[in-house]
């Protein structure tokens, strides 16, 4: 189909309308300009004039009421003198003229030079050229990174920190250094980072519309926050804190006994989330198994937790038996078992939204409870399962993950970077709320998040370090707060402290030998629950499900 022309006004050369316009404003610019050095002078002298003129005021204001007569009598005759001498009075107009014109220069105190020391000066100048062969081309007629330049003439901004390296760099490049190819912004990144310091983290900021970048040294995350109760809103939960730069929001923590306030990263889940499941990876030992723990004692405030333990060391036994946790399993059977109630729970309480809605009322109370699927490791089981030939749990997983949001239920799972290849094709799609943590290249980072981050990678990363993003989002910074298994012996004392406080009062059914004693039996299955029928089916909330 032939599309119709735009009308004029739309189509029409922008600039052609307003060209007069801007004619005038130029003209009018370069006449206030033109004046502006003409009268110059003028202004000079008579701003010198007015100044003569109130010193002479403050002058006759101090001098005393019988001094005034023989001041007044000197000046009456210093005039009379002037006029009689010859060309007298011209020579007092000159030297008048001049002593204004001395008096109204332009007295605006020169700025101190905030320059760059020597050694400073000399850092810059080797950034500039280790930066002439990736910001130089041959036939550039006026290079502006070239080895006989100066980084003055490339450098808009630097700052240096106490140990005279650049905390800040804000640098211009040219427009035919191709900032849109990954592999030459990475080997510019990569040189800055060699040549400003290793040991930090650099946050690299590409302008692609002015061709500038800014370098900034970032400070370390703070390691010492632990779980608490942190101030959010139903259907928020904070996966960790950020740098107060790339978040507009901070959260009132306590750190020991002493309050402050923290930039956190805040996932939204529930109906309006768009990002309604996480998936986080990482190398083994990296934290993803604590940052479970957290989200899961965050989700116990509002909601009910399924936890799916397919590491089976026990980490999660502190859950086990608390209100609102409705099994931690880590064996094969109980954890198909669970995720079948699962699948089943989030159809009943779609079919009761959808019943609620035709009915012109609220959904009943017991669908709209949040319930969450925590999986550990889920892949190990899977692993299982296909030796033992028996379901997939990733695949009882599938509805809970479709439907999830419509229905409350939500999915956090983290597993390992060397068997992610094994997680199901619906848990990474339907899984955008994504965590990189511990050591990790810019690929691996990519592979997770679908972009690389936009800082250099750590040398030591402490555990519970790493990468977050949200849907499309920007790529975040990210520590985890201290959430250890209160029940390992190696968990120091103010932090089980912590957690302890954090979990939910046990259930009737569960008492103190649900707890496992360090490096003991692992958590009740399912199948062994305590609400567990005799016959083996399970229930799980106090529905029956059959393993
Ligand atoms: N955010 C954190 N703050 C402090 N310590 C942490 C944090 N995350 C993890 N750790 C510590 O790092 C160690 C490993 O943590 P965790 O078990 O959570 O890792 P993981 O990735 O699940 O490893 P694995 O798969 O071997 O269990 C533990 O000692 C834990 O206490």
């Amino acid at each position: 189909m032939a599309r119709r022309p735009l009308p004029r006004i739309l189509t029409g050369n922008p600039l052609s309308g307003s060209a007069p316009i801007a004619r005038g404003r130029e003209l009018a610019r370069s006449a206030a300009d033109g004046a502006a050095d003409v009268l110059h002078p003028l202004i000079t002298i008579s701003r010198g004039l007015r100044r003569l003129a109130v010193a002479a005021r403050g002058r006759w204001a101090a001098t005393s009421k019988e001094q005034r007569g023989p001041l007044g009598f000197l000046a009456a005759g210093s005039v009379l003198l002037v006029t009689l001498v010859p060309y007298g009075p011209l020579l007092a107009v000159i030297g008048v003229t001049a002593a204004a014109a001395w008096l109204g220069r332009d007295r605006t105190p020169v700025a101190e030079d905030s320059g760059p020391s020597e050694a400073e000066a000399e850092r810059l100048q080797a950034l500039y050229e280790a930066l002439v062969p990736h910001f130089f081309a041959e036939g550039d007629p006026a290079p502006l990174y070239s080895h006989d330049g100066d980084w003055q003439q490339a450098f808009c901004e630097h700052a240096f920190d106490d140990d005279g390296r650049p905390a800040r760099l804000h640098l211009k490049y040219p427009a035919y250094f191709p900032d849109g190819d990954d592999g030459a912004r990475t080997a510019v990144e990569q040189l800055l980072h060699a040549k400003s310091g290793r040991g930090r983290e650099y946050r690299f900021d590409w302008d692609e519309e002015a061709n500038q970048l800014v370098l900034t040294a970032l400070g370390p995350l703070p390691t010492d926050l632990a779980a608490q109760r942190f101030v959010t809103s139903p259907g928020e939960t904070v996966l960790g804190f950020t740098d107060a730069a790339s978040v507009q929001r901070t959260l009132p923590v306590v750190c020991g006994k002493v309050p402050r306030d923290e930039p956190p990263v805040v996932w939204r889940t529930g109906r309006r989330s768009t990002e309604p499941h996480l998936l986080a990876l990482g190398q083994p030992g990296a934290g993803g198994t604590t940052l479970l723990r957290s989200l899961a004692l965050q989700a116990l405030q509002h909601g009910d937790v399924l936890v799916v333990d397919g590491g089976g060391t026990g980490e999660f036994g502190c859950l086990v038996g608390r209100r609102g946790v409705l099994a931690v399993e880590s064996q094969l059977t109980g954890v198909l078992a669970a995720l079948e109630w699962a699948a089943h729970e989030t159809e009943r309480r779609l079919v009761a939204a959808n019943r609620a809605q035709q009915a012109g009322r609220t959904a009943p109370a017991d669908s709209r409870r949040p319930l969450w699927i925590v999986a550990d490791r889920l892949t190990a089981l899977s692993h299982l399962a296909a030796v033992e030939g028996r379901d997939d749990p990733q695949r009882l997983l599938q509805v809970p993950l479709r439907h999830g949001r419509a229905a409350g239920v939500t999915v956090a799972a983290a597993d390992q970077f060397e068997t992610a290849e094994l997680l199901s094709d619906p848990v990474r799609a339907h899984t955008k709320a994504r965590v990189v943590l511990g050591p990790a290249t810019a690929e691996e980072v990519r592979a997770v998040l679908g972009v690389p981050p936009h800082t250099t990678p750590l040398g030591q990363v402490p555990p519970g370090r790493g990468y977050a993003r949200l849907g499309t989002g920007p790529v975040l910074r990210l520590q985890v707060p201290a959430t250890p298994d209160p029940y390992d012996e190696a968990t120091g004392e103010a932090h089980r402290r912590a957690v302890l406080a954090l979990l939910p009062e046990r259930t009737g059914a569960a008492q103190d030998d649900a707890r496992p004693a360090a490096g003991g039996p692992g958590p009740v299955s399912l199948a062994k629950h305590p609400d567990a029928d005799d016959d083996g089916a399970a229930s799980v909330g106090g529905r029956r499900t059959t393993p």
